[in-house]
């Protein structure tokens, strides 16, 4: 029995996770819970995974979630980043599952790491902005990496377990392009909010939806990549695949490309993560390979996605360039979500701050967080000026 801790329990990871857990009571039992906005929905969460221990973000949020438990059961409730980075050490977690959105999952993610835990990493903003020290981390005390991001558990999937670099090539990463993959580049600069969260393929939460509109998903991806694989920028090529039926592929220096395939749906890579090395079955959809009728491929254009092209740039340049990209992004896509700014805006806004603001050398998670805090400030002024 493996005892799981689900760090952002209440969003769309965290939902695809408990529904597999709920699905196998023999294998796993939830040890903690975290939320962040939405407590009543952990107050029900609570009553049917009975985690020992729940995770709230402020006091007020404690007293929410104490004033509408009526479920009879009693977790012990922590709180802020210590709760979370408590948590994520404590001697009866033995699975963390990181799917905190952006960089509010650091901290908790490192403490993971040195305690050497096996970790289920969603929140790719923790390898974009600290990818080096979090895998030094991993490395160093022993802890278990398992990417859940669909693309980085389809290469894991393919590349062979012992010595996965010897005879690869390149990884091609697989991108669906977003909503906005057919408007034409001026209409850009119109569309909503609504529009940008309907993803053509994947239900996902409102931030990583904005990020797949503007294929900045696709830039964290590559960085993210980057380090859970240990590439050269050059090793890593971005293809767009509307139907988002391949999720990602790793070629040989003999010419043989091997992917893998399956529904848009995330309880497949987040139950093999689980089960690693078995594999168990789950609530998903059965794949019908007959029922697809064609399977299309074609290069990203960077004049439609600039946002690409910035993350290649940043991972070029290094650490606190990243830090600076995700940073100044997750500030301007709640700009754009809360109709402060246009969607065109979102790139403008991490082109401008990465031309502004000189990356310092970043040698410590405590650097990194308190430089992220430096770009969000900036880059809130900027977008008030
Ligand atoms: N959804 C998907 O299919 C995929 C997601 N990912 C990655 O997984 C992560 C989660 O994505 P997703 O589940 O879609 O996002 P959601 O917005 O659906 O969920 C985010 C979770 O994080 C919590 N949260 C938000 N802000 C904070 C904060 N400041 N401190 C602590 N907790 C916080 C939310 O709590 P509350 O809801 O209570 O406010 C919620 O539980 C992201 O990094 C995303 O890029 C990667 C691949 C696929
Ligand atoms: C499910 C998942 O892993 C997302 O990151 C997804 O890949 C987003 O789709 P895009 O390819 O549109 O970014
Ligand atoms: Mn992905």
């Amino acid at each position: 029995m493996k005892s799981v801790v689900v760090f952002g329990a209440t969003g769309s990871i965290g939902d695809s996770t408990l529904d597999i857990i709920a699905s196998h009571p023999d294998r796993y039992k939830v040890y903690a819970l975290s939320a962040f906005s939405r407590v009543e929905k952990l107050v029900g969460l609570t009553a049917k995974f009975l985690p020992a221990v729940v995770i709230v973000p402020t006091q007020e949020a404690k007293e929410e979630f104490i004033r509408l438990n009526n479920t009879g059961v009693f977790p012990e409730i922590r709180v802020g980043q210590d709760g979370l980075c408590k948590t994520a050490q404590d001697e009866q977690a033995d699975i963390v599952v990181c799917a905190i959105v952006g960089a509010a999952g650091l901290a908790s993610a490192y403490a993971a790491a040195k305690a050497g835990k096996t970790i289920l990493l969603a929140n790719k903003e923790v390898l974009v902005t600290a990818g080096e020290l979090f895998m030094n981390a991993v490395r160093a005390h022993g802890a278990t990496l398992l990417p859940l991001d669909s693309e980085h558990n389809a290469i894991f999937q393919c590349l062979p377990s012992q010595n996965p670099k010897q005879h690869l090539e390149k990884i091609i990463v697989t991108a669906s392009g977003g909503p906005f993959r057919q408007f034409s580049v001026d209409a850009l600069e119109h569309v909503t909010p609504e529009q940008a969260c309907k993803h053509p393929n994947w239900s996902m939460g409102r931030k990583i939806s904005v990020d797949s509109a503007t294929m900045l998903n696709k830039g964290l991806e590559v960085i993210e990549a980057k380090w859970l694989f240990d590439l050269s920028p050059e090793q890593i090529e971005v293809v767009i695949h509307p139907q988002s039926i391949i999720h990602s592929m790793v070629q040989f220096i003999d010419g043989s490309l091997l992917a893998q395939l399956g529904h848009h749906d995330m309880r497949i890579p987040i139950s093999y993560s689980l089960a690693y090395p078995e594999r168990i079955t789950h609530n998903a959809a059965k794949f019908d390979l007959s029922a697809l009728s064609q399977l299309d491929f074609m290069p990203p254009d960077l004049t439609r996605y600039p946002c690409l092209r910035l993350a290649f740039e940043a991972m070029k340049e290094g650490i606190g360039a990243c830090t600076v990209l995700n940073a100044s992004n997750e500030i301007a896509v709640q700009g754009f979500l809360d109709g402060q700014i246009k969607f065109t805006q979102i790139a403008q806004t991490i082109e401008s701050m990465l031309s502004k603001i000189q990356a310092p050398t970043l040698s410590s998670i405590d650097e990194v967080l308190v430089f992220d805090q430096e770009v969000r400030a900036k880059t809130q002024d900027y977008l008030a000026s």
